[in-house]
């Protein structure tokens, strides 16, 4: 696993637009050396910050959109279409504007879907099988390599919907949990777990703000994934943290040296 990088940006605009710069030229990169790229959506203001950014960058175009395949590292146990689900948020920042291919679109599933709003651990249990069937030898595990997974980081350290000493985080088998009780409404969620997002190449956490601050000074100060869940978000070959100066601000100085006068 890899050791966090961290990259601070004036404000979070900037960093929204400098993420998505970097989003499209790894997702090229990944295109022109396997032919296909795989990309796995956070939700959050922070992570459809980038989506909307990414629609905005003429550069969108170099992107080959009918090769990517979308997942999402976690979902809002909500039915179909609702404002709230990630996939919804995600769809009118980025995805209804650009020619995917839909079959390679990876919503999780709905609560209105076969499973029912009192069925998310079966939910969470098909999106682990769908994962598993994506995934090819050279994976060597039951999720894909993506070739980036991004996360936008909680006030309280949590990443996708793995909350601080909730069950979710403390998951070391299945790669695909059914979140009950999250103190982040809705409380119903489903989410990747840990090992499921270190299967990811790169790993990227989105935090900006003032009240972030504290969570990525904790995070990145050594603390346990139990208690600070996105200490534990890595990738296998990069882990990557995009702060805007707010969110910097308290972090350790051998982190992040204060810039020169
Ligand atoms: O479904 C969700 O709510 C998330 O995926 C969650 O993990 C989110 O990314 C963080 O809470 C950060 O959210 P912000 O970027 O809005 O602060």
């Amino acid at each position: 696993m890899s050791t966090p990088q961290l990259v601070v940006h004036r404000d979070k605009g900037l960093m929204a637009q400098a993420a998505a710069a970097r989003l499209i030229t790894r997702i090229v990169d990944a295109q022109s050396a396997r032919g296909s790229a795989s990309v796995v959506l956070t939700g959050g203001r922070n992570g459809n910050g980038v989506l909307a950014a990414l629609a905005a960058a003429p550069a969108r175009d170099a992107v080959d959109w009918s090769r990517l395949d979308l997942w999402w590292g976690d979902e809002r146990y909500l039915p179909e279409g609702d404002p709230e689900r990630n996939a919804t948020q995600a769809r009118a920042a980025l995805l209804d504007a650009v020619p995917l291919d839909p079959k390679r679109v990876h919503p999780m599933p709905a609560s209105d879907g076969p499973h029912g709003a009192d069925g998310v651990d079966a939910a969470a249990a098909e999106y682990a099988a769908e994962l598993a069937a994506a995934a090819g030898p050279e994976d060597h595990g039951p999720v894909p390599a993506f070739d980036v997974l991004m996360l936008g980081v909680g006030p309280d350290t949590h990443v996708a919907s793995l909350f601080p000493e909730l069950p979710g985080v403390r998951e070391t088998t299945r790669t695909v949990v059914g979140v009950h009780g999250a103190p982040k409404p809705p409380p119903t969620r489903i989410s990747l777990t840990l090992p499921a997002i270190r299967a990811a190449r790169e790993v990227w956490l989105l935090a900006a703000g003032e009240d972030k601050a504290e969570a990525a000074a904790i995070a990145l100060s050594g603390a346990g994934e139990i208690q600070a869940p996105a200490a534990g978000a890595r990738g296998r070959a990069r882990t990557l943290w995009l702060l805007d100066s707010a969110a910097a601000s308290r972090l350790p100085r051998e982190l992040y040296p204060p810039a020169s006068p």
